[in-house]
């Protein structure tokens, strides 16, 4: 379990660019829970994002997962377990490195313990068979240079790369923003797909309301650095996308 508590973040503390992003947010995010998370911009979505990561540190408050405190803990040490896919799915692959070698940087650390992108034969047919059950055709592109791949398809090898090595939580920020929106449907349709099968923990920043009311089974949302809304599934489900305009800033 992913904890918060009273967690603040303010930038340029002291100046008169002084902005307080986050403010004595606290919450418990459960084991399985796959959160969607609404609010404008500049509500501090992916401030929230960056400080679990540790791309922030916090002004205030305790970060703790599993209940052990890691608001000190480095960025490179909680990649291990929390992993992060971006609205740029150019963000979190290597696109010189062909699809195959990019599964087995992702895959290298969890089965041989060192970070590799050399491509076992086994695993080769390992990860044939992972992206054929994306239904994308990329299960015979595993020879190419990922950076040749569309946006969707991308973005797709890049969640299969999230989970061949399950990461405690999964934070999705706008990871389908950026595509066309067929592909952003297919994207949605694989992460809810692969969060159900390795039943993954995951929080997802979306602009699209639909899709924060469509998708999983919390949700939170932000408006000037506080957490409005913490509404579980049953609230989320009598909610209308009017409704949820109401609790954006004007
Ligand atoms: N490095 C920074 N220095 C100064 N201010 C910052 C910095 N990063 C974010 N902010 C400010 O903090 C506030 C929260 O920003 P944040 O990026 O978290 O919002 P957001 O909800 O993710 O917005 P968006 O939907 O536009 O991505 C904003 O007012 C933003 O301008």
């Amino acid at each position: 379990m992913l904890e918060l508590e009273n967690v603040s973040v303010i930038f340029n503390k002291g100046t008169s660019l002084e902005k307080v992003a986050l403010e004595n947010v606290s919450v418990k995010v459960n084991d399985g829970d796959f959160i969607t998370m609404l609010g404008s911009n500049g509500a501090g979505k992916s401030t929230l994002f960056n400080v679990i990561t540790g791309a922030l540190k916090v002004d205030h408050g305790k970060i703790l997962m599993d209940g052990d405190d890691i608001t000190a803990t480095k960025e490179h040490v909680r990649a291990r377990y929390i992993g992060r896919l971006f609205q740029n799915p150019e963000h979190g692959t290597a696109p010189h490195l062909t699809v195959e070698e990019n599964l087995a940087l992702a895959y290298s650390t969890k089965k041989y313990g060192k970070f590799s992108f050399a491509v076992h034969k086994q695993d080769r047919e390992f990860f044939q068979e992972k992206l054929r059950q994306l239904d994308m055709g990329l299960e015979d592109r595993l020879k190419t240079p990922i950076g040749l791949l569309s946006g969707g398809q991308r973005q797709a090898v890049a969640l299969m790369m999230a989970v061949l090595n399950p990461p405690k939580i999964l934070l999705l920020d706008e990871h389908t923003a950026a595509l066309d929106p067929k592909s952003a449907q297919k994207i949605l349709e694989i992460t809810n797909e692969l969060i159900h099968k390795e039943q993954m923990t995951a929080l997802m920043i979306t602009h699209n309301i639909q899709d924060a009311l469509e998708n999983g089974n919390r949700l939170f949302i932000l408006n000037e650095g506080h957490l409005i809304q913490d509404m579980d599934q049953k609230e989320k489900s009598r909610l209308k996308p009017a409704d949820i305009l109401n609790y954006y800033a004007v």
